[in-house]
Protein backbone atom coordinates (compact mmCIF):
# COMPACT_ATOMS: atom_id res chain seq x y z
CA UNK A 1 0.00 0.00 0.00
CA UNK A 2 1.25 3.57 -0.33
CA UNK A 3 -0.08 6.81 1.51
CA UNK A 4 -0.26 9.31 -0.98
CA UNK A 5 -0.92 12.38 1.00
CA UNK A 6 -1.72 12.83 4.49
CA UNK A 7 -3.88 16.13 6.15
CA UNK A 8 -3.82 17.13 9.87
CA UNK A 9 -6.27 19.03 11.18
CA UNK A 10 -6.10 20.42 15.14
CA UNK A 11 -4.56 17.05 15.49
CA UNK A 12 -2.06 17.33 18.46
CA UNK A 13 0.63 20.71 17.78
CA UNK A 14 -0.82 20.60 14.16
CA UNK A 15 -3.47 22.88 13.24
CA UNK A 16 -3.94 22.49 9.54
CA UNK A 17 -1.22 21.04 7.61
CA UNK A 18 -1.19 18.41 4.39
CA UNK A 19 1.89 16.81 2.70
CA UNK A 20 1.85 14.63 0.03
CA UNK A 21 4.48 12.09 0.24
CA UNK A 22 6.16 12.01 -3.38
CA UNK A 23 9.02 9.45 -2.87
CA UNK A 24 9.06 5.91 -1.21
CA UNK A 25 11.22 7.63 1.31
CA UNK A 26 10.40 10.49 3.57
CA UNK A 27 12.41 12.15 6.26
CA UNK A 28 11.33 14.46 8.64
CA UNK A 29 13.55 16.43 10.30
CA UNK A 30 13.49 18.65 13.34
CA UNK A 31 14.17 19.74 16.65
CA UNK A 32 12.84 18.35 19.85
CA UNK A 33 8.93 18.67 20.68
CA UNK A 34 8.19 19.91 17.18
CA UNK A 35 5.58 17.61 15.96
CA UNK A 36 7.73 14.74 13.80
CA UNK A 37 6.46 12.09 16.34
CA UNK A 38 3.08 13.42 16.23
CA UNK A 39 2.66 12.77 12.42
CA UNK A 40 3.66 9.48 12.46
CA UNK A 41 1.37 8.66 15.49
CA UNK A 42 -1.41 9.94 13.32
CA UNK A 43 0.15 7.53 10.25
CA UNK A 44 -0.65 4.91 13.73
CA UNK A 45 -3.98 5.76 14.61
CA UNK A 46 -4.83 4.76 10.86
CA UNK A 47 -3.21 1.25 11.19
CA UNK A 48 -4.68 0.52 14.53
CA UNK A 49 -7.07 3.04 15.29
CA UNK A 50 -4.18 3.56 18.07
CA UNK A 51 -1.79 5.24 19.96
CA UNK A 52 0.68 3.75 22.26
CA UNK A 53 1.20 7.36 23.07
CA UNK A 54 -2.32 8.50 24.37
CA UNK A 55 -4.70 6.44 26.17
CA UNK A 56 -7.72 9.10 25.50
CA UNK A 57 -8.02 11.27 22.68
CA UNK A 58 -8.27 14.41 24.47
CA UNK A 59 -4.63 14.21 24.46
CA UNK A 60 -4.60 13.89 20.70
CA UNK A 61 -7.10 16.96 19.95
CA UNK A 62 -5.20 19.95 19.71
CA UNK A 63 -5.72 21.85 23.35
CA UNK A 64 -7.55 24.61 21.92
CA UNK A 65 -10.41 22.60 19.81
CA UNK A 66 -12.90 20.46 20.65
CA UNK A 67 -11.83 18.12 17.96
CA UNK A 68 -9.06 16.82 15.81
CA UNK A 69 -8.90 15.36 12.17
CA UNK A 70 -6.87 12.81 9.88
CA UNK A 71 -7.70 12.62 6.40
CA UNK A 72 -5.42 10.69 4.01
CA UNK A 73 -5.52 9.15 0.58
CA UNK A 74 -4.14 5.55 -0.07
CA UNK A 75 -3.63 3.33 -2.82
CA UNK A 76 -3.96 -0.37 -2.33
CA UNK A 77 -4.04 -2.72 -5.21
CA UNK A 78 -3.82 0.37 -7.33
CA UNK A 79 -7.12 1.93 -6.17
CA UNK A 80 -7.34 5.21 -4.14
CA UNK A 81 -9.54 5.57 -1.50
CA UNK A 82 -10.02 8.44 1.28
CA UNK A 83 -10.12 7.75 4.69
CA UNK A 84 -11.19 10.17 7.75
CA UNK A 85 -10.69 9.86 11.31
CA UNK A 86 -12.32 12.53 13.29
CA UNK A 87 -11.76 12.74 17.32
CA UNK A 88 -13.00 14.40 19.68
CA UNK A 89 -12.08 15.42 23.57
CA UNK A 90 -15.28 13.55 24.65
CA UNK A 91 -13.66 10.49 23.04
CA UNK A 92 -16.40 9.96 20.56
CA UNK A 93 -15.16 9.15 16.90
CA UNK A 94 -16.20 9.23 13.41
CA UNK A 95 -14.88 6.96 10.74
CA UNK A 96 -15.30 7.23 7.36
CA UNK A 97 -13.97 5.39 3.94
CA UNK A 98 -14.37 7.10 0.64
CA UNK A 99 -16.87 9.54 2.26
CA UNK A 100 -19.22 6.57 3.99
CA UNK A 101 -19.25 6.82 7.42
CA UNK A 102 -18.80 3.48 9.34
CA UNK A 103 -20.69 1.61 12.08
CA UNK A 104 -17.86 -0.82 13.22
CA UNK A 105 -13.83 0.19 13.66
CA UNK A 106 -13.42 -3.15 12.21
CA UNK A 107 -14.33 -2.23 8.83
CA UNK A 108 -11.90 0.49 8.98
CA UNK A 109 -8.96 -1.40 10.29
CA UNK A 110 -6.87 -3.44 7.18
CA UNK A 111 -7.38 0.01 5.21
CA UNK A 112 -3.93 1.27 6.46
CA UNK A 113 -1.00 -1.24 7.33
CA UNK A 114 2.39 0.18 9.07
CA UNK A 115 5.31 -1.02 11.37
CA UNK A 116 6.09 1.19 13.80
CA UNK A 117 9.44 1.50 15.24
CA UNK A 118 10.21 4.23 17.86
CA UNK A 119 12.66 4.18 21.19
CA UNK A 120 9.69 3.08 22.95
CA UNK A 121 10.10 -0.56 21.36
CA UNK A 122 13.45 -0.98 22.97
CA UNK A 123 10.82 -1.58 26.02
CA UNK A 124 10.08 -5.10 23.75
CA UNK A 125 13.17 -6.51 25.60
CA UNK A 126 13.91 -4.38 28.27
CA UNK A 127 10.36 -3.86 29.65
CA UNK A 128 7.23 -5.79 31.08
CA UNK A 129 5.33 -8.10 29.39
CA UNK A 130 2.76 -5.64 28.71
CA UNK A 131 4.58 -3.99 26.05
CA UNK A 132 4.87 -7.57 24.46
CA UNK A 133 1.16 -8.03 24.72
CA UNK A 134 0.53 -5.10 23.20
CA UNK A 135 3.24 -5.59 20.75
CA UNK A 136 1.61 -8.61 19.52
CA UNK A 137 -1.97 -6.87 19.62
CA UNK A 138 -1.31 -4.14 17.56
CA UNK A 139 -0.06 -6.90 14.68
CA UNK A 140 -2.82 -9.05 15.28
CA UNK A 141 -5.30 -5.84 14.64
CA UNK A 142 -3.68 -5.22 11.26
CA UNK A 143 -3.68 -8.91 10.54
CA UNK A 144 -7.33 -9.63 11.68
CA UNK A 145 -9.26 -6.51 11.62
CA UNK A 146 -12.10 -8.57 14.41
CA UNK A 147 -9.42 -9.23 16.41
CA UNK A 148 -9.83 -5.33 18.33
CA UNK A 149 -13.51 -6.38 19.29
CA UNK A 150 -12.09 -9.76 20.68
CA UNK A 151 -9.81 -7.47 22.35
CA UNK A 152 -12.43 -5.10 24.01
CA UNK A 153 -14.73 -8.56 24.84
CA UNK A 154 -12.01 -9.75 26.76
CA UNK A 155 -11.49 -6.57 28.71
CA UNK A 156 -15.31 -6.61 29.47
CA UNK A 157 -15.61 -9.82 30.51
CA UNK A 158 -12.67 -9.75 32.90
CA UNK A 159 -13.86 -6.66 34.77
CA UNK A 160 -16.84 -8.28 35.30
CA UNK A 161 -15.30 -10.95 36.87
CA UNK A 162 -12.72 -9.25 38.64
CA UNK A 163 -16.01 -7.04 40.28
CA UNK A 164 -17.46 -9.99 41.16
CA UNK A 165 -14.23 -11.64 42.75
CA UNK A 166 -13.63 -8.26 44.67
CA UNK A 167 -17.52 -8.74 45.99
CA UNK A 168 -16.83 -12.23 47.27
CA UNK A 169 -14.55 -10.58 49.12
CA UNK A 170 -16.06 -8.07 50.83
CA UNK A 171 -18.21 -9.31 54.01
CA UNK A 172 -20.93 -6.50 52.92
CA UNK A 173 -20.92 -7.65 48.99
CA UNK A 174 -22.42 -11.49 47.74
CA UNK A 175 -22.03 -14.51 49.82
CA UNK A 176 -20.19 -17.28 48.31
CA UNK A 177 -22.84 -19.42 47.47
CA UNK A 178 -24.91 -16.74 45.97
CA UNK A 179 -22.82 -16.12 43.53
CA UNK A 180 -20.97 -19.06 42.97
CA UNK A 181 -23.44 -19.58 39.59
CA UNK A 182 -22.63 -16.52 38.38
CA UNK A 183 -18.77 -17.30 38.69
CA UNK A 184 -19.43 -20.42 37.01
CA UNK A 185 -20.99 -18.40 34.23
CA UNK A 186 -18.31 -15.66 33.91
CA UNK A 187 -15.48 -18.83 34.38
CA UNK A 188 -17.00 -19.97 30.94
CA UNK A 189 -16.74 -16.70 29.29
CA UNK A 190 -13.66 -15.80 30.61
CA UNK A 191 -12.49 -18.77 29.16
CA UNK A 192 -13.90 -18.74 25.65
CA UNK A 193 -13.16 -15.24 25.45
CA UNK A 194 -9.80 -15.57 26.82
CA UNK A 195 -8.94 -18.86 24.60
CA UNK A 196 -9.60 -16.76 21.51
CA UNK A 197 -6.90 -14.01 22.23
CA UNK A 198 -4.67 -17.29 23.59
CA UNK A 199 -5.08 -19.16 20.11
CA UNK A 200 -3.97 -16.19 18.02
CA UNK A 201 -1.14 -14.55 20.20
CA UNK A 202 0.19 -18.53 19.67
CA UNK A 203 -0.03 -18.72 16.37
CA UNK A 204 1.34 -15.60 15.54
CA UNK A 205 4.22 -16.02 17.63
CA UNK A 206 5.14 -19.50 15.87
CA UNK A 207 4.89 -17.24 12.51
CA UNK A 208 7.26 -14.82 13.97
CA UNK A 209 10.03 -16.72 15.27
CA UNK A 210 11.47 -17.86 12.34
CA UNK A 211 11.08 -14.73 10.65
CA UNK A 212 12.43 -12.87 13.34
CA UNK A 213 15.65 -15.49 13.82
CA UNK A 214 16.56 -15.09 10.22
CA UNK A 215 16.63 -11.44 10.51
CA UNK A 216 18.91 -11.27 13.65
CA UNK A 217 20.93 -13.93 12.29
CA UNK A 218 21.58 -11.58 9.54
CA UNK A 219 22.03 -8.52 11.15
CA UNK A 220 24.34 -10.53 13.58
CA UNK A 221 26.60 -11.83 11.27
CA UNK A 222 25.77 -14.96 11.68
CA UNK A 223 26.55 -14.81 15.29
CA UNK A 224 23.41 -15.30 17.00
CA UNK A 225 20.59 -16.98 16.99
CA UNK A 226 17.36 -15.33 18.22
CA UNK A 227 14.39 -17.66 19.49
CA UNK A 228 10.50 -16.51 20.39
CA UNK A 229 8.29 -18.29 22.56
CA UNK A 230 4.52 -17.45 23.87
CA UNK A 231 4.46 -18.08 27.85
CA UNK A 232 0.43 -17.97 28.15
CA UNK A 233 -0.53 -18.76 32.11
CA UNK A 234 -2.45 -21.78 31.09
CA UNK A 235 -0.56 -24.22 29.45
CA UNK A 236 -1.11 -25.26 25.77
CA UNK A 237 -0.15 -27.94 24.58
CA UNK A 238 0.79 -26.47 21.19
CA UNK A 239 0.04 -23.26 19.40
CA UNK A 240 -2.69 -24.98 17.14
CA UNK A 241 -4.88 -26.86 19.67
CA UNK A 242 -8.60 -26.78 19.38
CA UNK A 243 -10.62 -24.08 21.39
CA UNK A 244 -12.24 -26.94 23.04
CA UNK A 245 -8.81 -28.27 23.88
CA UNK A 246 -7.44 -24.39 25.36
CA UNK A 247 -10.88 -23.45 27.33
CA UNK A 248 -10.59 -26.71 29.01
CA UNK A 249 -7.30 -26.08 30.04
CA UNK A 250 -8.56 -22.40 30.64
CA UNK A 251 -11.19 -23.44 32.82
CA UNK A 252 -8.87 -26.23 34.57
CA UNK A 253 -6.31 -23.66 35.45
CA UNK A 254 -8.72 -21.33 36.80
CA UNK A 255 -9.76 -24.47 39.60
CA UNK A 256 -6.26 -24.30 40.36
CA UNK A 257 -5.98 -20.85 41.41
CA UNK A 258 -9.44 -20.10 43.06
CA UNK A 259 -8.19 -19.68 46.29
CA UNK A 260 -5.42 -16.75 45.41
CA UNK A 261 -7.99 -15.04 43.14
CA UNK A 262 -10.35 -15.10 45.90
CA UNK A 263 -7.57 -13.55 48.68
CA UNK A 264 -6.22 -11.34 45.67
CA UNK A 265 -10.04 -10.05 44.44
CA UNK A 266 -8.61 -10.64 40.60
CA UNK A 267 -8.03 -12.78 38.05
CA UNK A 268 -4.82 -14.77 37.84
CA UNK A 269 -5.46 -16.78 34.56
CA UNK A 270 -5.80 -15.53 31.09
CA UNK A 271 -4.30 -13.24 28.26
CA UNK A 272 -3.90 -10.17 30.67
CA UNK A 273 -0.95 -11.97 31.80
CA UNK A 274 0.37 -13.66 29.07
CA UNK A 275 4.19 -13.18 27.91
CA UNK A 276 6.34 -13.60 25.10
CA UNK A 277 10.32 -14.76 26.00
CA UNK A 278 12.54 -13.64 23.66
CA UNK A 279 16.19 -15.27 23.67
CA UNK A 280 19.83 -15.00 21.84
CA UNK A 281 21.77 -18.22 21.96
CA UNK A 282 19.37 -20.01 24.46
CA UNK A 283 19.91 -17.30 26.98
CA UNK A 284 16.91 -14.59 27.72
CA UNK A 285 17.89 -11.60 25.88
CA UNK A 286 17.22 -9.20 28.79
CA UNK A 287 19.74 -10.60 30.63
CA UNK A 288 21.78 -11.11 28.12
CA UNK A 289 21.66 -8.25 25.75
CA UNK A 290 24.03 -5.16 25.40
CA UNK A 291 22.38 -1.88 24.32
CA UNK A 292 23.58 -3.28 20.45
CA UNK A 293 22.42 -6.38 20.57
CA UNK A 294 18.69 -5.38 22.05
CA UNK A 295 18.53 -3.13 19.07
CA UNK A 296 19.56 -5.17 17.02
CA UNK A 297 16.98 -8.16 18.10
CA UNK A 298 14.10 -5.31 18.45
CA UNK A 299 15.32 -4.54 14.47
CA UNK A 300 14.79 -8.25 13.95
CA UNK A 301 11.22 -8.05 15.15
CA UNK A 302 10.67 -5.13 13.74
CA UNK A 303 11.42 -6.52 10.16
CA UNK A 304 9.91 -9.83 10.87
CA UNK A 305 6.41 -8.07 11.70
CA UNK A 306 6.83 -6.37 8.10
CA UNK A 307 7.63 -9.42 5.98
CA UNK A 308 4.23 -11.22 8.04
CA UNK A 309 2.38 -8.57 7.64
CA UNK A 310 3.49 -8.20 3.99
CA UNK A 311 2.60 -12.33 3.61
CA UNK A 312 -0.92 -12.05 4.96
CA UNK A 313 -2.17 -8.90 3.36
CA UNK A 314 0.15 -9.05 -0.19
CA UNK A 315 1.37 -5.72 0.25
CA UNK A 316 4.04 -4.23 2.46
CA UNK A 317 2.48 -2.27 5.10
CA UNK A 318 4.45 1.46 5.59
CA UNK A 319 7.23 1.75 7.80
CA UNK A 320 7.85 4.38 10.47
CA UNK A 321 10.57 4.98 12.24
CA UNK A 322 10.60 7.16 15.05
CA UNK A 323 14.25 8.07 15.55
CA UNK A 324 15.78 5.33 15.53
CA UNK A 325 17.55 5.12 12.29
CA UNK A 326 20.62 7.62 12.88
CA UNK A 327 21.31 5.44 16.51
CA UNK A 328 21.42 2.15 14.38
CA UNK A 329 25.35 1.70 13.09
CA UNK A 330 26.02 2.40 9.30
CA UNK A 331 26.02 -1.57 8.77
CA UNK A 332 22.18 -2.05 10.34
CA UNK A 333 20.96 1.23 8.34
CA UNK A 334 21.97 -0.84 5.20
CA UNK A 335 20.85 -4.13 6.26
CA UNK A 336 17.34 -2.19 7.03
CA UNK A 337 17.88 -0.34 3.57
CA UNK A 338 18.05 -3.44 1.67
CA UNK A 339 15.39 -5.59 3.61
CA UNK A 340 12.90 -2.85 2.10
CA UNK A 341 14.37 -1.50 -1.11
CA UNK A 342 11.75 0.70 -2.92
CA UNK A 343 9.28 -1.84 -1.83
CA UNK A 344 8.58 -0.60 1.38
CA UNK A 345 6.91 3.20 1.63
CA UNK A 346 9.05 4.56 4.88
CA UNK A 347 8.57 7.53 7.05
CA UNK A 348 11.09 8.61 8.92
CA UNK A 349 12.17 10.68 12.10
CA UNK A 350 15.41 12.42 13.00
CA UNK A 351 16.60 15.68 14.56
CA UNK A 352 19.88 15.66 12.27
CA UNK A 353 20.35 14.54 9.27
CA UNK A 354 24.49 13.99 9.49
CA UNK A 355 24.03 10.31 10.77
CA UNK A 356 22.33 8.81 7.39
CA UNK A 357 23.83 7.06 4.92
CA UNK A 358 23.97 8.55 1.81
CA UNK A 359 22.16 6.16 0.29
CA UNK A 360 19.13 7.09 2.62
CA UNK A 361 19.46 10.88 2.07
CA UNK A 362 19.78 10.16 -2.04
CA UNK A 363 16.22 9.46 -2.70
CA UNK A 364 14.14 10.92 0.12
CA UNK A 365 11.86 13.25 0.18
CA UNK A 366 13.08 15.69 3.09
CA UNK A 367 10.40 17.89 5.23
CA UNK A 368 11.36 20.50 8.00
CA UNK A 369 9.28 19.81 10.74
CA UNK A 370 9.04 23.22 13.18
CA UNK A 371 5.97 23.99 15.50
CA UNK A 372 3.60 22.13 13.87
CA UNK A 373 4.36 23.36 10.52
CA UNK A 374 5.49 21.46 7.52
CA UNK A 375 8.11 23.10 4.73
CA UNK A 376 10.46 21.41 2.41
CA UNK A 377 14.37 21.02 3.62
CA UNK A 378 16.71 22.98 1.39
CA UNK A 379 18.49 19.60 1.38
CA UNK A 380 15.75 17.68 -0.34
CA UNK A 381 12.81 17.62 -2.62
CA UNK A 382 9.07 18.10 -1.22
CA UNK A 383 5.62 18.73 -2.43
CA UNK A 384 3.65 20.59 0.36
CA UNK A 385 0.44 21.79 0.66
CA UNK A 386 -0.83 24.01 3.12
CA UNK A 387 -4.14 23.33 4.71
CA UNK A 388 -6.96 24.76 3.50
CA UNK A 389 -10.60 24.41 4.30
N1 LIG B 1 -2.96 17.90 22.28
C1 LIG B 1 -1.97 18.74 21.96
N2 LIG B 1 -2.25 20.01 21.56
C2 LIG B 1 -1.27 20.87 21.22
N3 LIG B 1 0.05 20.55 21.22
C3 LIG B 1 0.38 19.31 21.60
C4 LIG B 1 -0.59 18.33 21.98
N4 LIG B 1 0.03 17.18 22.29
C5 LIG B 1 1.36 17.44 22.11
N5 LIG B 1 1.57 18.70 21.70
C6 LIG B 1 2.85 19.34 21.40
O1 LIG B 1 3.51 18.57 20.41
C7 LIG B 1 4.92 18.70 20.63
C8 LIG B 1 5.56 17.33 20.69
O2 LIG B 1 5.72 16.87 19.41
P1 LIG B 1 6.34 15.44 19.10
O3 LIG B 1 6.03 14.49 20.21
O4 LIG B 1 5.90 15.09 17.74
O5 LIG B 1 7.89 15.74 19.17
P2 LIG B 1 9.04 15.41 18.12
O6 LIG B 1 9.10 16.49 17.07
O7 LIG B 1 8.88 14.02 17.65
O8 LIG B 1 10.31 15.59 19.02
P3 LIG B 1 11.28 14.51 19.70
O9 LIG B 1 12.46 14.49 18.81
O10 LIG B 1 11.53 15.14 21.03
O11 LIG B 1 10.54 13.21 19.79
C9 LIG B 1 5.13 19.45 21.91
O12 LIG B 1 5.45 20.79 21.58
C10 LIG B 1 3.77 19.37 22.60
O13 LIG B 1 3.54 20.48 23.41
Amino acid sequence: MYLRSLHLRHFRNYSDQGIQFGSPKTILVGDNAQGKTNLLEAVELLATLRSRRASRDRELVSHDSPQAQIAATIERLGVAHELVVDLRSSGRRTLKVNGQPLRRQAEFLGQVNAVLFSSLDLDLVRGGPESRRNWLDGVLIQLEPIYTGLLEHYRKVLKQRNALLKAQRDPAGHSLTDSSTEMAFWNGELATAGSRIMRRRARLVQRLDPLADHWHRAISGGQETLTLSYHPQVPLPDPQATAEVVQAQFLQEIQAKAAAELALGSSLVGPHRDDVEMSINQTAARAYGSQGQQRTLVLALKLAELQLIEQVIGEPPLLLLDDVLAELDLHRQNQLLDAIQTRVQTLVTTTHLGSFDARWLSAAQIVQVHGGQLSPHKAGFSSLQQGSD
